[in-house]
């Protein structure tokens, strides 16, 4: 059974479509990256996958069935920027808000929750902040701290929209072995990510998307010149030794 099977999904903001037609489905047990030009509608997917945005058209199954958020087998990993990091709470708060589904809304968390949540800090290296209030991190601890609260959510996919943006060398290894972790468990993490020089060490699998699928499968079959080329359009640069990346302008 796939984790992830999306037919046909169409998404619009004021009538205007910004995903089309998208079809694609993710294999379990994988990581899958999720690439395209800023606008393509990445973070959109996303969304509507997890039912936060509404779908012009189209079908979302999870693990073969509509996805309901009480389900809470999906977590989410948002863009650290789309956050309001000055709400008063601390770090091991934020985590614990990945146990809700396990502890009920108007229940005290557990000890045992109390407990996982700080083990959850302590596998992203954050043990020591707990306390901290979550506007006096660094970018890339916040980071680390969304990270810890989907750990304690203990999902079966995670979506991650962009967790390396901002983030340190050491953050981004930390990250991708927590990544790799999950997967070893059984679990599937799909990831919005920019660096087309470490798709290919990062990711089993791929989707390219421009507003619409341009292509999705096992890494070394789509991750081609000419389905990059496609995806990006003309903004796809060639640097020395065939290195590429994405013009900014
Ligand atoms: N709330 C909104 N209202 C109207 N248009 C929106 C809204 N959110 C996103 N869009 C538009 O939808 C398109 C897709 O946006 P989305 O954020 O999904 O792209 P993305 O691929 O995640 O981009 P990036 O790489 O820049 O994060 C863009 O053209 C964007 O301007």
């Amino acid at each position: 059974m796939n984790p992830v099977d999306v037919k046909n999904l169409t998404v619009a903001y004021q009538k205007k479509a910004v995903l089309k037609n998208v079809t694609f489905t993710v294999p379990e047990g994988k990581l899958i990256g999720i690439i395209g030009p800023n606008g393509a509608g990445k973070s959109t997917l996303i969304k509507a996958v997890l039912g936060l945005i509404p779908k012009a058209s189209g079908e979302v199954k999870i693990y073969n069935k509509k996805y309901r958020a009480k389900d809470r087998i999906v977590g989410y990993v948002p863009q650290r920027g789309s956050v309001d990091w000055d709400f008063p709470t601390s770090a091991l708060d934020v985590v614990l808000m990945g146990r809700y589904g396990h502890v009920g809304w108007f229940k005290r968390p557990s000890k045992q929750d109390n407990q996982i949540a700080r083990e959850c800090l302590e596998k992203v290296g954050m043990e020591g902040y707990a306390d901290r209030q979550i506007s006096q991190l660094s970018g890339g601890q916040q980071q680390r701290v969304f990270l810890a609260r989907a750990l304690a959510q203990d999902a079966k996919v995670y979506f991650m929209d962009e967790p390396f943006v901002g983030v340190d060398a050491a953050t981004e290894r930390a990250i991708i072995d927590l990544l790799n972790e999950l997967k070893s468990q059984g679990k599937t993490v799909l990831v919005v990510h920019h660096d087309l020089q470490t798709v290919k060490d990062y990711f089993d699998d791929c989707l390219l998307l421009n507003v619409e699928t341009i292509a999705s499968g096992p890494t070394e079959q789509v991750f081609t010149m000419e389905n990059l080329h496609q995806t990006y359009g003309g903004k796809l640069a060639f640097l020395e030794q065939g290195k590429m990346m994405v013009e900014q302008k």
